[in-house]
């Protein structure tokens, strides 16, 4: 027998749709009712270790997750499945990505529409996320997120439609493999990560999004904050207004550690330009360079580095060279 782990955590795969339209979570779990058609071969053992819409879901529910996993790979199973709101699927994907060292198949899996919706599909994408958790290529991937037929791995995918149920998508690098009807098949190698098996998640790290015309009070306000890093999802490749680099400068001489990702879905943040405010500035200002990830996971790994206590060049390396 092949035995899966399931996590249910919430989100739209375990909600149903009231009488006035709004949906919400249930009580029992809705796909704890329906009939699930399996190969014979696998066993399933189900755990809601939370009952939470994604939005709620906070670093600290990722660290559980992370350790019931861990435990996971001594008790017998080739796979865990975790069922999760698709609003931060993504962050807490990556995050489990950055913390885990293990050979487990691990995929995440949501739904964009709930359980008695018509043409619902977390039933659907429950049972392929189950087929690839329970299969042997899954194995020794990373964490996976598979979704209408896709598999993305959990550094690249990105929620890109609100409501869509092809909403998932890796914009510059694609999924890394497919599902037929009973099989995953992988395209691509994964990119192999270092793993930091932390144990807390402190720290407060803002996002900060440039715009034409920024000033410079956003920076001005967090050099006056206890806070312990910033990441900017700068323009284009790598760019800020003039205006901001004085208070920028000010946070910086603080110590703060400052990542910046690019703003735009597609492509990597690189010091290209040599202008005023151009990469090439920011680079030699001190501001670490994070290539190909959204600005939500750049602070998730951002995260994990001052978790597991790196020191400043190791923290460096360990934010720019991906
Ligand atoms: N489709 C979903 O799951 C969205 C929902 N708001 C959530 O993330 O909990």
């Amino acid at each position: 027998m092949k035995r899966v782990l399931v996590l249910h955590t919430g989100g739209t795969i375990s909600m149903t749709q009231g009488d006035s339209g709004g949906v919400g979570l249930s009580d029992k779990h809705p796909l704890g009712d329906k009939f699930l058609p399996l190969p014979k071969n696998i066993e399933l053992v189900t755990e809601e270790i939370f009952n939470l819409p994604s939005p709620h879901i906070t670093p600290k529910e990722m660290l559980i997750l992370k350790e019931r996993i861990e435990q996971a790979e001594s008790q017998d199973f080739v796979g865990v499945v975790i069922t999760h709101g698709t609003d931060t699927l993504e962050e807490t994907a990556y995050f489990l990505e950055l913390t885990l060292k293990n050979h487990l198949a691990m995929v995440l899996t949501g739904a964009m529409r709930s359980s008695n919706e018509i043409g619902s599909d977390g039933l659907y994408n429950f049972r392929q996320a189950i087929i690839t958790a329970s299969h042997e290529s899954a194995r020794d991937k990373g964490v996976l997120v598979v979704m209408n037929d896709e598999i993305h791995e959990a550094r690249f995918v990105t929620k890109t439609h609100t409501t869509s149920v092809d909403t998932f998508r890796a914009p510059t690098f694609g999924p890394i493999g497919i599902l037929s009807k009973n099989k995953p098949i992988f395209l691509k190698d994964v990119i192999e990560e270092e793993a930091y098996s932390i144990r807390t998640v402190d720290g407060t790290i803002p996002i900060v999004k440039a715009y034409a015309g920024m000033d410079g009070t956003l920076f001005h306000l967090l050099s006056e904050t206890e806070i312990d890093g910033v990441i900017i999802e700068a323009l284009g490749a790598g760019n800020l207004p003039p205006e901001v680099l004085p208070s920028l400068e000010k946070l910086l001489e603080k110590g703060v550690p400052v990542a910046l990702v690019s703003r735009c879905s597609n492509g990597i943040a690189e010091d290209i330009y040599s202008y005023v405010g151009g990469g090439v500035e920011l680079k030699r200002m001190g501001v670490m360079f994070v290539r190909g990830i959204t600005g939500p996971k750049a602070r998730l790994r951002l995260l994990v580095g001052l978790n597991a206590k790196l020191n400043k060049e190791s923290l460096k390396h360990y934010m720019t060279e991906i």
